[in-house]
């Protein structure tokens, strides 16, 4: 099928390979003339594992093109799938900015049938209103049909997950366009949910709430468990082995960051207050999820008896591993409450190499570690979780280590005569 897609990051590059890797011809569009260039000199502007030589594969056979030329997409393509960006605005509302540029141009554009995929996550009922807008710019309702069809992928394994859907959700009222989106995804092994337009929206909502909850539920737990000495890694194992719970999800730390955890809870917040709908667990997730940055800080203050003056070495700064993402991430909010408690930082992360606040760059981990007196492991990045600690030992001042991602071997850290400290780890 010939398939345009609109959006080139995250979520529509990743789309863009699979789809082409399943077959269908697609164009990948973006107002952001800089990505196209950079993607048709064959790179991708975002790290993402294996997505860059997927995209060049389909390049190469003429199943993916890239282009910044809009206006010929939305007139030539019979399906439009849209992965805009939609930031969160101040007040915890959406900006559909993007979006309603989209929808202004499809609406100009439109001369034959469009199917109108949307993958961006909007607020309940954007996709209805999306609908009446087009019928208000007097575009003919038999000439197109939208379909929600939210995205469930996780940064640094994107790749994998839209190959691997545990499955696939397709909102709408049109029975035609749910068979032919179908039909888009058949060689996929996954289970279809048909439900409404707001459904679809509701339940891409309901996963990432539900699965930052879980997050806030271990982290406030270790903070219980730091006061009991009781390890908090062996209070997930356990009940993660009941199905009722699961195991994902549970691992204690610095807290969730990224661009669409504190996003979404934030639009889901704001559309419930505006039905007069109060959301304390919601409120309570998002509480403890910014108090837990100042909790590792106090901890560390207390460890190395305060924190005026010291050097402190920060190891990641991304959001997650395996990602060059820094949006909301726990650690950059961790530099910046450093550096307001008068610490110097300096850091190292495989994949950051400048950001907008002023902390000092290291070339490698090992030098970052030089002449500081704590350091946190801030993302769980495979290389920090089992460096050589004598080295790391050798270039400190202090010896303190500080595992923000629980993710450390307390013992390897000791036996290089380091003193290891977690929360929620005797
Ligand atoms: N990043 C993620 O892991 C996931 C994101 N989502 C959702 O998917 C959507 C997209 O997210 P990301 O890919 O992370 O965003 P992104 O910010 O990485 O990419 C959005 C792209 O849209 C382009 N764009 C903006 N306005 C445009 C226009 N009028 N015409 C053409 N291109 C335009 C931007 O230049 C940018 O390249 C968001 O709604 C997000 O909540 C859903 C699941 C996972
Ligand atoms: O809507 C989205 O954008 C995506 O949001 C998340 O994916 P993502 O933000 O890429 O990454 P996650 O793996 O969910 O991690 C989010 C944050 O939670 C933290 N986290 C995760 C798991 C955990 O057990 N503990 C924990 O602190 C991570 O360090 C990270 O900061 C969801 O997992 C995806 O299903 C969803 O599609």
């Amino acid at each position: 099928m010939d398939i345009c897609i609109v959006g080139a990051g995250y979520v529509g590059l990743t789309t863009a390979a699979l789809l082409a890797e399943l077959g269908h011809s697609i164009h990948c569009i973006d107002k952001d003339i800089s990505k196209i260039k950079l993607l048709n000199e064959g790179k991708s502007p975002i790290h993402e594992p294996g997505l860059e030589e997927l995209l060049r594969k389909n390049q190469q056979n003429g199943k993916l093109i890239f282009s910044d030329d809009r206006e010929a997409c939305f007139l030539n393509a019979p399906i439009l799938l849209i992965a805009v960006g939609t930031p969160s605005k101040p007040n915890g509302d959406t900006k559909l900015t993007a979006l309603k540029s989209v929808f202004e141009q499809i609406s100009r554009n439109i001369s034959s049938h469009k199917l109108i995929i949307i993958k961006s996550t909007v607020p309940p009922s954007t996709n209805e209103w999306l609908h009446q807008y087009l019928i208000k710019s007097g575009v003919d309702a038999t000439l197109f049909d939208i379909v929600s069809n939210p995205e469930f992928l996780r940064e640094g394994s994107a790749v994998y997950d839209s190959f691997h859907p545990d499955k696939i959700v397709i909102g709408s009222s049109s029975p035609s366009a749910i068979e032919t989106v179908k039909k888009i995804y058949e060689k996929l092994n996954a289970p279809y949910i048909e439900t409404s337009l707001t459904g679809a929206e509701l339940m891409k909502y309901a996963s990432n709430a539900f699965l930052a909850t879980k997050i806030s539920f271990i982290n406030e737990f270790s903070r219980i468990c730091d006061q009991y000495g009781v390890d908090v890694n062996e209070i997930s194992t356990s009940i993660g082995m009941d199905p009722r719970i699961g195991p994902h999800f549970l691992q204690s730390g610095l807290g969730y960051g990224g661009s669409c955890f504190p996003k979404d809870l934030d639009a889901l917040g704001y559309a419930a207050r505006k039905r007069r709908i109060k959301t304390d667990i919601l409120r309570a997730v998002k509480k403890v999820n910014e108090d837990q940055v100042d909790y590792y800080i106090n901890k560390l203050d207390k460890e190395i008896h305060g924190l005026k003056g010291k050097q402190i070495t920060v190891w990641g700064l991304t959001f997650k591993p395996n990602t060059d993402d820094t949006r909301e991430s726990q650690s950059v909010k961790l530099c910046e409450k450093l550096l307001k408690r008068g610490c110097s930082v300096v850091t190292y992360d495989p994949k950051v190499q400048t950001i907008r606040i002023p902390i000092d760059f290291a070339p490698d981990m090992y030098q970052a570690a030089k002449y500081s007196h704590a350091l946190i492991v801030a993302t769980d990045w495979q290389q920090f979780k089992s460096p050589d600690w004598l080295k790391v030992k050798r270039a400190m001042i202090g010896n303190t280590i500080l595992d923000g991602r629980n993710c450390l071997d307390r013992n390897e850290v000791i036996a290089a005569g380091l003193n290891y400290v977690g929360v929620g780890r005797p």
